[in-house]
């Protein structure tokens, strides 16, 4: 069968996009393995397909191991650029649903897209780190040069480590560049390597940051390897909500491929 595809990016964080409302494609995680196989197939962190949810768009998230995972914030606001495109959304802004719930995108003038993430009603802290639950699990922890961390290493390491309520975890590294600025390097499960950005690592390290700083003024500024991410959120005692993660998801290709 011959498979339409777009390829998306959310600050360099790389999705495949289908749209499939008739459910022609099945993924298997063999097939959403090569789809994503930067070698043999069209490369990318990930793939997205956009179906249908009691008459909602429903966005269904693949890790490039070909697995279903939880939720991808770079890949919501890439879904919402998508469904702009095909004509699912107003120019303004776009609702869906995702496996951890309904999600708003607005569609910024300047083509960046502000996603509104879950609410986060606990932090865990393990020994001065954090794993939070951004819609995908974080383990956040604080390093004085986050460019010299070997990502990979560690980062998998850590992975490898604990169990993490049995569902495993993402593992996010970060420095603190200014006040109300951290830079970000993250180890993405699914992908078990570094990404070049994770919107929920992100979201979860912006939360991480200003607990353990106490700052409660946002946007707090993410630099990730491969752009600029903004999370905004409202603290109220150990609870964040009206959570939004902001920054680019722009369309880079598309075309056919057999599957
Ligand atoms: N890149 C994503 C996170 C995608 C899911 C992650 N790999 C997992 O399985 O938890 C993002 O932008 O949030």
């Amino acid at each position: 069968m011959m498979l339409q595809f777009f390829k998306y990016h959310g600050a360099g964080n790389d999705f495949i996009m289908i749209d499939n409302r008739d459910q022609a494609f099945t993924p298997t995680v063999q097939g959403v393995k090569h789809l994503c196989d930067r070698h043999y197939g069209i490369g990318a962190d990930g793939l997205i397909l956009l179906e249908t949810q009691n008459g909602m768009p429903f966005m269904r998230y693949f890790n490039c191991d070909g697995n279903e995972s939880t939720m991808c914030g770079n890949g919501g606001r890439c879904f919402a650029t998508f469904a702009k495109k095909i004509g699912l959304a107003n120019g303004l802004s776009f609702d869906f649903q995702g496996i951890d719930g309904m999600h708003s995108a607005i569609f910024n003038t300047d083509g960046t897209v502000k996603l509104k993430m879950i609410d986060v009603e606990t932090l865990e802290i393990i020994d001065d780190c954090y794993f939070i639950n951004t819609g995908s699990p974080h383990y956040v922890t604080m390093v004085r040069d986050v460019n010299g961390v070997d990502v990979d290493r560690e980062g998998r390491l850590i992975r490898q480590s604990v169990n993490f309520n049995n569902g495993g975890t993402n593992v996010n590294f970060i420095q603190e560049v200014a006040p109300g600025r951290i830079k970000i390097r993250t180890y993405e499960r699914g992908v078990e390597a570094e990404t070049l950005a994770c919107g929920t690592g992100a979201t979860a390290s912006a939360i991480a940051y200003s607990h353990y700083f106490d700052i409660n003024q946002t946007p707090i500024e993410v630099e990730a390897l491969g752009g600029l991410l903004k999370v905004y959120f409202d603290q109220i005692e150990e609870k964040y909500l009206n959570v939004w993660l902001e920054g680019p998801a722009e369309e880079v290709f598309e075309g056919k491929i057999n599957y």
